[in-house]
C-alpha cells in the first residue's frame, strides 16, 4: 500500500465501490443517544423499586395493599416490556444498493416467482388486486425469469379467473408501455388515476401522448369489463361450489386459456411473465390454514412449474409502486458473500390511503423507520408477511449451509416425486423450458393439481418443518423466528422511493379487529413451545430473544393500561396515593421516567416524519389498543389454546367506503363500531372524567396535604384527559352518525360508577 500515491488509491478505493453491490451504515449518534437515553432510564428505576419494595417491607401501610400491588406489578411488567425493546434500539443500521453493479449479462440473474394471496372479493375489490398482479408484472426484470401466481382462496365463482384473464390482455399492452417510456408507477390503477393527467399537461413528446391516451382507453376498458361481470351458469370452476369446498382449480394465463379475446392481445408484445391462476383445494373435512395454507400450495405448485430460487410475496392489495425491487433485492443474493445464509430482504409496507394526521396510526409510524431498523442491526427484520424476497431453500427446511438435513424427504414434502425432483433444480437454468411454457397437455399441470389438493399435506411436515408455519395467525412472524432459529439471516431494505404501496385499515373498527388478530397470534407464539424466551437454538442471540420476546408479549401491555385505566382514577377518585409526594426526592425518578419516555417517543415521531399530533394520535391509540384489542386478543389466544374457539383470520376490508373514509380525511374518529370495542374505552373515559373531578375537588378543598400526595395522581389523570379528547367529543360535542350513540355513553357511564362501587370495596375498605 505504502508505494500507492494517492490518486492511485483513491482510484482503487472508488473501483471496489463501483463494483459494491450493497453497503451498510451504523447510525452511531443515534445508537449511541438511545444507548444514554436507557442507562438513565435504567437508572432512575432504581429508586422507583426501592420506593414500591420498601411500601411492602413498612407493615404499617398495608391499608390500601391491593391497589399497590396492582400498580406495582403494572410498573414491573411495563419494565420488562421495556427491558426486551432495548433491542431494537442498540443497533440501528441502515442499507443502500448498488443495482447498477449487477452483472449485464440477464443470464445470470436467478429466477423469481412472484405469490399474491386473495380471501375475499367482497372485501378485497378484484379490480384491485388485478392491479396488484400488472404491477408485480411489470417488475424490471426478464420476461422469462419471472413467474406470478395468484391464489384466490375466495373462489366461489370465476370472478378473480375471468378478472385475471382480463388483467393479462391489458397487460400485454401495459408492460411494452411500460418498458418505453419508464412509466412510474407501475401499477395502472394510481398512474391513470392521479399521474397520467399531469405528465400529460407537461409532455411534449407525441408519441407518448398518443401512446398514454390509447392505454388509458384500454385501461377503462378492462376496469368496466372487470366490475361488469357476473358468475353465469357453467363457469369454469363449478358455479355450485362455495368458497370453503371445492376441488383445486390451475390454469396458466396465455393466449390459449383466454378465448374470445385472444383477438385484443397486443401484436407487438414481446415476452410475458408466466401468469398463473390457483384455487387450492377446500374442503370443511380439512383446516386451510388461512394465508399459511395459501402459500405453502402456492409454493408446491411454483415448484413444479417454474420452481424459482427466489420469492417475493404480496398481499392482496400490496402493489409494486415501482420497478425496480426486484434488482434491488438480488444485490444482496447475488453477493457471495451475504448469499449464503441470507432468508429474506424486507421492504417496508407503506400505503396509499394514509392522511397526515393518520388518527388510528395505521401506518405504525415508528415500526419502519425506527424499530426495523433496529432489528436489522441485531439479526435482519422479522417477517412481516408482505413485501419480502425469500430463499426459497430457506422454506424448504434447508440448512443454511445449504445441505439438507432432511433425511426422510416424502415423509417431509409429501408424496410427489416432481416435487422432491424439483428441490435439486432450483438454480438450475432452466430458461428454455421457461421461455416455451407450454403446459397445456402438460403432466406437471396434473401433478400442480395433485400438489393443490387438501389431502397432500395429510402426516407431511408441511406448516409444522417446511413452509409457512400453521399454529398461529401471524404465520409472518413466526416462519421468520424459525428460520432465525436455525441461523438464517435476514436483512431490511427501505429505498427512498417506496417500492410496494397498501390500503391500510382507515377505520376504527377495522383497526381494532386487525390488532385484535395480531395480539392473538403474536401471543400464540410467546405461550407455545416456541416462546422465544425459552426456545431451544443455540444459534439465538440474546438480543434476538429480547427482540422476538417484546413482538410476542407486547399484547400483554393490557394489563398495565387497564390497570393505569382503571385502578389509578378509583385511587384517584377515593384519595388514595400511589406515589411519592411531590415534596418528596423520590417524585424526581417517576416523574422523570414518565417524561422521558413522552420525548422518547416524540423524538421518534420525528425522525419517522410525523408532528406533534402524530405523536398524540399514536398515544391515544395504544391506550384504547391497551383496553380493547390486546384484550380480546388474549382472550382469544387462551380460549385457543383451551380449544373453547378456533383461531380465526378475518381479513381486513379495502373496500374503501365514502363515508368511513371522509371521517379519516377530516381527521375525526368513527366511532362505529361494535359495543365489544366501544363500552371499555367509553367506560374507561367516563370513569377517567368522574375521578379527575372528584380529585381536583379534593386537592382544591381538602386537607392542604392533599394537593402534595396526589399532585402525581392529577397529573397524570390530566394527561388522560387530554389522550381521551376524540372519545370525550364523540360523547358530549359531536351529534354526527359516527359519533357516540347516546346509548353507548349511558351505559358505560354507569358501569364506570358500577366499577367505582365495586373498587370502593376492594381498595378503600381493604
Ligand atoms: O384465509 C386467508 C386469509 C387471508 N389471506 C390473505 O392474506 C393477506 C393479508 O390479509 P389482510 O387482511 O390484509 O391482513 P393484514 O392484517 O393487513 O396483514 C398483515 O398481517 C398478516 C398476519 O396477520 C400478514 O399475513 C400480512 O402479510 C400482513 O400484511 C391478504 O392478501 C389476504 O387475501 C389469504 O390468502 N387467506
Ligand atoms: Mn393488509
Amino acid at each position: 500500500m505504502s508505494h500507492m500515491t494517492s490518486s492511485e488509491l483513491q482510484l482503487s478505493v472508488s473501483k471496489t465501490m463501483e463494483n459494491k453491490l450493497h453497503d451498510c451504515h451504523f447510525h452511531k449518534l443515534r445508537s449511541f443517544f438511545n444507548r444514554i437515553y436507557f442507562f438513565f432510564h435504567i437508572l432512575a428505576t432504581a429508586p422507583i423499586l426501592y420506593f414500591r419494595a420498601s411500601y411492602f417491607f413498612n407493615s404499617s401501610n398495608n391499608h390500601h395493599f391491593f391497589s399497590w400491588v396492582l400498580i406495582f406489578g403494572s410498573e414491573i411488567l411495563v419494565l420488562l416490556l421495556w427491558i426486551f425493546k432495548l433491542s431494537y434500539y442498540w443497533r440501528p443500521v441502515t442499507r443502500t444498493v448498488f443495482p447498477e453493479n449487477l452483472p449485464e449479462d440477464e443470464q445470470k440473474l436467478p429466477r423469481i416467482d412472484v405469490f399474491i394471496c386473495t380471501a375475499d372479493p367482497d372485501k378485497e375489490p378484484t379490480f384491485e388486486v388485478m392491479n396488484t398482479v400488472i404491477s408485480a408484472m411489470s417488475l424490471d426484470y426478464p420476461a422469462h425469469k419471472l413467474s406470478v401466481y395468484l391464489s384466490d382462496d375466495g373462489a366461489s365463482s370465476s370472478v378473480t379467473l375471468n378478472a385475471l384473464k382480463h388483467a393479462w390482455v391489458f397487460a400485454t399492452w401495459w408492460l411494452p408501455f411500460c418498458k418505453t417510456y419508464n412509466v412510474n408507477p407501475v401499477c395502472p390503477k394510481p398512474f391513470f388515476e392521479h399521474h397520467l393527467q399531469l405528465l400529460l399537461q407537461q409532455s411534449h413528446n407525441t408519441d407518448f401522448i398518443q401512446h398514454a391516451n390509447m392505454l388509458k382507453e384500454k385501461y377503462q376498458n378492462f376496469k368496466e369489463r372487470v366490475r361488469a361481470w357476473k358468475p353465469t351458469q357453467g363457469d369454469e370452476i363449478a358455479s355450485n361450489t362455495s368458497a370453503r369446498d371445492h376441488s383445486p382449480f390451475i390454469q396458466v394465463i396465455n393466449e390459449s386459456s383466454i378465448g374470445d379475446d385472444a383477438a385484443t392481445i397486443n401484436p407487438e408484445n414481446t415476452g410475458m411473465p408466466l401468469l398463473v391462476y390457483l384455487a387450492r383445494e377446500k374442503r370443511p373435512s380439512h383446516h386451510h390454514h388461512f394465508k399459511a395454507g395459501a402459500l405453502n400450495v402456492l409454493q408446491r405448485v411454483s415448484s413444479v412449474l417454474s420452481n424459482a430460487p427466489y420469492i417475493l410475496v404480496l398481499d392482496c392489495d400490496m402493489y409494486c409502486n415501482d420497478s425496480s425491487s426486484a434488482r434491488q433485492a438480488m444485490c444482496f443474493y447475488l453477493d457471495p458473500k451475504t448469499n449464503p445464509t441470507l432468508a429474506w430482504i424486507q421492504f417496508p409496507q407503506k400505503f396509499h390511503n394514509i392522511n397526515e394526521t393518520d388518527i388510528y396510526d395505521s401506518q405504525m409510524i415508528t415500526t419502519w423507520p425506527i424499530i426495523y431498523p433496529g432489528t436489522d442491526g441485531i439479526q435482519g427484520p422479522i417477517l412481516s408477511g408482505t413485501n419480502f424476497y425469500i430463499n426459497r431453500k430457506a422454506l424448504y427446511g434447508f440448512t443454511v449451509d445449504g445441505g439438507n438435513d432432511i433425511t426422510d424427504q416424502r415423509y417431509t414434502f409429501g408424496s410427489s416425486n416432481e416435487l422432491i425432483k424439483s428441490l435439486g433444480q432450483m438454480e438450475k437454468n432452466t430458461d428454455d423450458a421457461m421461455k416455451t411454457r407450454d403446459f397445456s397437455c402438460d403432466y406437471k399441470l396434473q401433478e400442480a393439481q395433485f400438489l393443490a389438493t387438501c389431502v397432500y399435506e395429510d402426516d407431511t411436515q408441511w406448516g409444522i418443518q417446511v413452509g409457512f408455519r400453521y399454529n398461529t395467525v401471524v404465520e409472518d412472524v413466526m416462519t421468520g423466528f424459525i428460520l432465525h432459529g436455525q441461523g438464517w439471516k435476514s436483512v431490511y431494505l427501505n429505498p427512498a422511493r417506496p417500492q410496494f404501496l397498501g390500503s391500510a385499515t382507515t377505520s376504527l373498527n377495522e383497526a381494532l379487529i386487525q390488532n385484535s388478530r395480531w395480539a392473538a397470534g403474536l401471543l400464540q407464539i410467546g405461550l407455545s413451545k416456541y416462546c422465544p424466551l425459552f426456545y431451544n437454538s443455540p444459534r439465538l442471540l440474546i438480543f434476538q430473544r429480547m427482540l422476538y420476546s417484546w413482538a410476542a408479549f407486547f399484547p400483554i401491555d393490557f394489563l398495565p393500561i387497564s390497570c393505569f385505566a382503571i385502578v389509578q382514577p378509583i385511587c384517584f377518585f377515593y384519595g388514595i396515593p400511589l406515589y411519592p409526594k411531590v415534596s418528596d426526592l423520590l417524585f424526581m425518578p417517576f416523574a422523570f421516567v414518565f417524561i422521558s419516555s413522552r420525548v422518547k417517543l416524540l423524538s421518534e415521531v420525528f425522525i419517522s416524519g410525523g408532528s406533534v399530533h402524530t405523536w398524540l394520535n399514536v398515544q391515544r391509540i395504544v391506550m384504547i389498543k391497551g383496553v380493547t384489542c390486546y384484550v380480546y386478543g388474549a382472550l382469544e389466544c387462551m380460549m385457543t389454546k383451551l380449544g373453547i374457539r378456533e383461531a380465526n383470520f378475518m381479513p381486513t376490508n379495502k373496500a374503501g367506503d365514502d363515508d368511513t373514509s371522509k371521517w379519516y380525511q377530516i381527521g375525526k374518529y368513527d366511532f362505529r363500531t361494535s359495543n365489544m370495542f366501544l363500552v371499555p374505552i367509553v367506560t374507561a373515559v367516563t370513569l377517567n372524567i368522574s375521578s379527575f373531578v372528584a380529585g381536583v375537588t379534593r386537592v382544591i378543598f381538602g386537607t392542604s396535604n392533599s394537593w402534595d400526595t396526589l399532585f402525581a395522581q392529577l397529573c397524570f389523570s390530566f394527561y388522560v384527559l387530554i389522550m381521551s379528547f376524540p372519545v370525550i367529543e364523540g360523547m358530549v360535542l359531536r351529534k354526527d352518525n359516527a359519533s357516540i350513540p347516546i346509548r353507548t355513553t349511558l351505559v358505560s357511564t354507569l358501569l364506570s360508577f358500577v366499577v367505582l362501587g365495586l373498587g370502593y370495596f376492594i381498595f378503600v375498605l381493604h
